[in-house]
């Protein structure tokens, strides 16, 4: 079901101190993206191997904001994972007792790609995105 590591997210307080911070180590860093439907503003720090997503709340409602609460010097926020096909990627989270958080079909993701998440309690205290690339 799992093919790869597509990113692990940052959440951060400042999102552009963030970036520039990862600038001035010599990191390629993506221009702000905005993405009301997730509650996020996001960069991208392209690596050889991985890519990294720092994340800032954005709205009234953003599900990382319980986080920032939690955590306001920011934190690593979630792990994503690439996987074949999301719909049978739901189907057997559910059948081994992971909740699918949401109710509705599966967001598109920064990378314009469906992308669901699933509870952190059910995965090792790990909130967890899986993405299906297109
Ligand atoms: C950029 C777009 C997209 C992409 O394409 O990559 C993204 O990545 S968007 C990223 C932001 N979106 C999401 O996080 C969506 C999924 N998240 C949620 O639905 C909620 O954040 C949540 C996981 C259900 C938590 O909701 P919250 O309102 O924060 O509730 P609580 O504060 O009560 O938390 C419940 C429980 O879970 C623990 N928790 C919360 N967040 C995390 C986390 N990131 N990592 C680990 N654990 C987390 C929290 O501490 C609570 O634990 P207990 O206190 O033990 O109950
Ligand atoms: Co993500």
């Amino acid at each position: 079901m799992i093919k790869r590591v597509n990113h692990i997210a940052i959440a951060v307080p400042d999102l552009e101190l963030a970036a520039e911070t990862y600038r001035r180590l010599g990191v390629t860093v993506s221009e702000p993206q905005v993405l009301p439907e997730h509650g996020v503003r996001v960069v991208f720090l392209e690596f050889e191997n991985v890519k990294l997503e720092l994340i800032e709340t954005y709205g009234e409602k953003s599900p990382v904001a319980s986080f920032m609460r939690k955590n306001p010097s920011g934190g690593i926020h979630h792990v994503c994972f690439d996987v074949e096909d999301l719909q049978s990627t739901s189907e057997t989270l559910k059948d081994a007792g992971i909740r699918v958080l949401g109710d509705g079909p599966p967001k598109i993701g920064a990378h314009g790609n469906p992308v669901l998440f699933a509870h952190p309690a059910d995965l090792f205290g790990v909130l967890t995105e899986f993405e299906e690339p297109r």
